[in-house]
């Protein structure tokens, strides 16, 4: 099957006080179309820079960019501003944790995914009965009450949908979704996945979903990416990754597997934190966490190998484990 999206040695780097942070390293992966690929790792893991970088939103003078991000053969990272803006509005789009940053209050919500609409040679009277059908589509109850509700006078689930909603309007080929269920209670959650789960379907969209919830990974991925300290650790199918886990951080995320529910999932379960890499680094990221680290851990980055068709891993302990 064709490449969606991409990612080949990706490398970002922030300016910070005291030298280069490097938050994303040498990143290389593939989506397919209508696949769900979850990226999955602990807080301050390098993710949303990495949905940032998809959607060129990181072009600060203090950050650096290296490495190839390709969106059915063309390089985002050299197209002109303007080129990516039609990238944005209508190939990719991306919902945030909170939906109240990108909705605007004093608009009805209707009137935001009516303005988001692009569709050519319709009269109002069609582009509203899209809009109340794309309401109906992501499962907005009572939708034509709804669309004239302000962002304010709505549920966080609701206001969720509506996101999508208008995300859907431009029919993007890929959805970035960061962390989108946070913000909700576990039934709100649950929903809001299943939404997710049913516009693949509809309209063929795939989605990247970043989370640090295993529960999430579990109920909607069909391939997962381990990221640890801005590198990619593990990757592969999600049973192969929920059943056979290799790398000794993947291995540990599994052992504290919630299921079910929402809190205990969290990956902080793991003793010490993720490090802050300033600089050059040699060596696994994971080293300093890792019960199972020798002197070459310490010496030599280890790589990505692909130990069986589609699952790789990136560690040099990995037979032993
Ligand atoms: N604009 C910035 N300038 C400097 N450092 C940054 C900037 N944005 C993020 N960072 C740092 O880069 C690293 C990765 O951050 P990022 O937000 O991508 O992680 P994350 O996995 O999305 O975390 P979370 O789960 O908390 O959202 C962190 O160490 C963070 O402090
Ligand atoms: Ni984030």
């Amino acid at each position: 099957m064709e490449t969606l999206l991409k990612i080949k040695n990706l490398k970002i780097d922030y300016a910070v006080r005291g030298g280069t942070l490097s938050a994303v390293n040498n990143v290389s992966l593939d989506i397919k179309p209508k696949e769900i690929f979850a990226f999955l790792g602990e807080s301050g893991c390098g993710k949303s820079t990495l949905s940032l970088a998809i959607m060129r939103l990181l072009m600060d003078r203090n950050t650096s960019v290296s490495g190839e991000i390709e969106f059915k053969g063309t390089n985002l990272l050299t197209l002109s501003n303007h080129e990516m803006n039609r990238v944005r509005g209508r190939k990719i789009g991306m919902i945030f944790q909170n939906p109240l940053d990108s909705l605007n209050p004093v608009y009805r919500s209707g009137t935001q995914v009516y303005e988001a609409l692009t569709l050519d040679n319709v009269t109002r009277q069609q582009a509203w009965s899209k809009v109340l059908q794309l309401y109906q589509d992501v499962k907005i109850p009572d939708a034509e009450r709804r669309m004239k509700s302000f962002p304010n006078e709505m549920s966080g689930g609701m206001r969720q949908r509506v996101m999508i909603a208008m995300m859907l309007s431009r029919n993007p080929e890929l959805l970035i979704a960061d962390e989108p269920t946070t913000a909700l209670d576990v039934t709100t959650e649950a929903q809001i996945l299943n939404i997710m789960l049913s516009l693949r379907e509809q309209y063929g969209t795939a989605i990247l979903v970043i989370t640090h919830n295993l529960g999430i990974v579990a109920e909607i991925a069909d391939r997962v990416g381990v990221m640890y300290a801005g590198e990619l650790v593990e990757m592969g199918d999600v049973n192969t990754i929920f059943e056979n886990p290799l790398h000794p951080y993947t291995k540990a995320l599994m052992r504290a597997l919630p299921r079910h529910s929402k809190n205990v999932g969290r990956i902080s379960t793991i003793e010490g934190t993720v490090p802050r890499i300033i600089g050059e680094y040699i060596g696994c990221r994971f080293e300093n966490r890792c019960p199972f680290a020798i002197d070459i851990c310490r010496s030599k980055t280890p790589t990505m190998r692909e130990i069986t068709t589609g699952h790789f891993v990136s560690c040099h302990r990995e037979e032993i484990l």
